[in-house]
């Protein structure tokens, strides 16, 4: 299977969103939650979709419409109880280190420095000592917290802490990255700059990365692609391709082709859907 080679950034930059292969498919996928009164309650009805090598894709949609059920899904943390996915060809039938993950909430252990978190998908996949304080010290320059290794978390803000849970869901170069309202806890003004640094980040890993958000313009900001998933049970409203150049600046949120996104997003989602 193909892996993300991280900071090759002129290979990176090159390489057009989407140009390249399928590596992420979904074919009718779908998952119903069992109750424990023996009913059912259906969250994702079927979704299709491929998303090709290098893309960053972003799901939006209403509260409740099964965001997390999908992105848990393609993490292989819950079955589909329809359709199948495939990761580089082979089907996800669990957790698989080829995805990396990112939540909420950083959940960094409190008795671990930051290099030794970061390192831990190393640890527990047996890479030599040697070569995993290596990759962490590339993946702590990469999300700028060279000089933090040595530091523990409660000494870091959450902005710094959830820079280090991304370097941490890089550790083992997975080919896909999955984020859950990764900066959904922090500040407006944090998340804005943490958003201008992830689009960075992902463009200097070549990270095909699939984001899940509540955030309208976070989502026109990021992506190559915006996947709207309707009311539950969801199936996939429509998907908005960003047409914008990737390296993205601050400057891009008030270009009218950023207003104009975000306008043909809010009227695809509806009132009930979003806030900014
Ligand atoms: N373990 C569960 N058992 C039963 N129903 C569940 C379970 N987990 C989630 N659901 C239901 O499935 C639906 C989709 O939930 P999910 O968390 O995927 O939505 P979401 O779009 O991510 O929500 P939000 O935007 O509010 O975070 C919701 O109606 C939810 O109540």
């Amino acid at each position: 299977m193909n892996r993300m080679t991280p900071a090759h950034t002129d290979t990176a930059l090159a390489f057009p969103a989407g140009s390249g292969e399928t590596l992420l498919d979904l074919n009718e996928v779908g998952h119903t939650y069992r109750t424990r009164d023996g009913g059912g309650v259906e969250a994702i009805r079927s979704v299709t979709e491929q998303v090709r090598k290098g893309e960053f894709i972003s799901i939006l949609g209403p509260s409740g419409c099964g965001k997390s059920t999908l992105l848990m899904m393609i993490a292989g943390l819950l079955p589909t109880t329809r359709g199948a996915i495939t990761l580089g060809g082979d089907p996800v039938l669990g957790p698989d280190p080829d995805s990396g993950i990112v939540l909420q909430d950083a959940v960094l252990f409190p008795w671990r420095t930051i290099s030794r978190n970061i390192q831990l998908p190393g640890e527990i996949a047996g890479m030599p000592a040697a070569q995993r304080q290596a990759r962490a010290d590339e993946l702590l320059s990469l999300v700028k917290l060279d000089g933090f290794g040595g530091a523990y978390p409660r000494e870091l803000s959450g902005g710094m802490q959830q820079r280090a849970a991304i370097a941490r869901s890089l550790m083992l170069s997975p080919s896909l990255l999955l984020m859950d309202e990764p900066f959904g806890a922090l500040d407006a003004m944090t998340r804005d700059e943490m958003n201008v640094e992830l689009k960075r980040i992902c463009l200097e890993a070549g990270a095909t990365v699939i984001l899940v958000t509540h955030s309208i313009s976070e989502a026109v900001f990021l992506s190559d692609r915006v996947m709207v998933l309707g009311n539950r049970p969801s199936t996939v409203r429509e998907v908005v391709s960003i047409d914008a150049p990737r390296e993205r600046g601050s400057e891009f949120v008030t270009t009218p082709a950023f207003g104009a996104y975000v306008g043909q997003l809010r009227a695809l989602i509806g009132a009930e859907g979003e806030h900014a």
